[in-house]
């Protein structure tokens, strides 16, 4: 009979990377970006969020729902995490951290107030924080036109708030060009080291190099280096 295989425990392996920043900064676009290079990838997950905004409102591909639908699903416990910001409710749906749980790089569109949340959530949690200077922020969200102006400007009071607290932070500024903006946040994602906690903690539990080669490939970000 074959020995058995090593345990593996993936409940430590994934990681989390909530996308914060002011809106305006450039979030969804570049989180779009991700999404078309790294298409195809098992490995690099994005998290349809949970809103109570109509789906029609444009933006992001999230799941519209209404408030008491909202309500109903936070309490038979259907999110990670939720949060209320700009008189919507968010939620990050329990599949993202079971994802996480598997092994998956899961990347969720955040909120700078709700990291506690987050952190809370999701044990390996990484802060890619999108900046771009005030006047870039206040003329990409009138372009955009999905708020009215007064939402815009109340938008823009928040867009001071820093990340505050011990989270593993990296900063994105998108103030100039989108391509240039792409290419960092792609750096970023294949740079991302999501081996290290394996050999730092479960090397000595594989029976082989090959066992250890195969789990690796597994948690490999397409793309980074070896
Ligand atoms: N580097 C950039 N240059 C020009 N326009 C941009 C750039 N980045 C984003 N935009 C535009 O700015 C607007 C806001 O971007 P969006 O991704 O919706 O921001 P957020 O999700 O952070 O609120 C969108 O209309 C988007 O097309
Ligand atoms: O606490 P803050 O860091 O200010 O963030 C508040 C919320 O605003 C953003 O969502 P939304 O998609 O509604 O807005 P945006 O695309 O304009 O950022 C962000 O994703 C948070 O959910």
């Amino acid at each position: 009979m074959d020995a058995p295989s090593p345990a593996v425990s993936l409940p430590s392996r994934g990681m989390l990377v909530a996308v914060v920043g002011p809106s305006g900064a450039g979030k969804d676009t570049l989180i779009d970006a991700v999404r078309r290079h790294f298409e195809g990838s098992d490995l690099i997950r994005i998290v349809r969020r949970v809103i109570t905004r109509p789906a029609e409102a444009g933006g992001e591909d999230h799941l519209p729902v209404t408030e008491e639908e909202f309500a109903r699903l936070r309490d038979s416990g259907a999110f990670a995490c939720h949060w209320q910001a700009h008189g919507l409710f968010y939620g990050i749906p329990a599949a993202a951290r079971a994802s996480v749980d598997e092994g998956a790089l899961v990347i969720a569109n955040g909120s700078r107030s709700a990291l506690p949340h987050f952190a809370a959530a999701f044990p390996r949690l990484k802060v890619l924080n999108i900046t771009a200077r005030p006047e870039v922020l206040a003329e990409r969200l009138a372009a955009r036109g999905r708020e009215s102006r007064d939402e815009i400007l109340r938008r823009l009071d928040r867009s001071s708030l820093e990340v505050t607290g011990d989270f593993d932070v990296e900063t994105i500024d998108n103030s100039g060009s989108l391509e240039e903006a792409e290419k960092a946040i792609i750096g970023f994602f294949q740079g991302l080291d999501i081996d290290a906690g394996i050999e730092e903690a479960d090397r000595g539990d594989f029976a082989s190099d090959e066992r250890m080669a195969e789990i690796k490939a597994r948690y490999r970000v397409p793309g980074a280096a070896d």
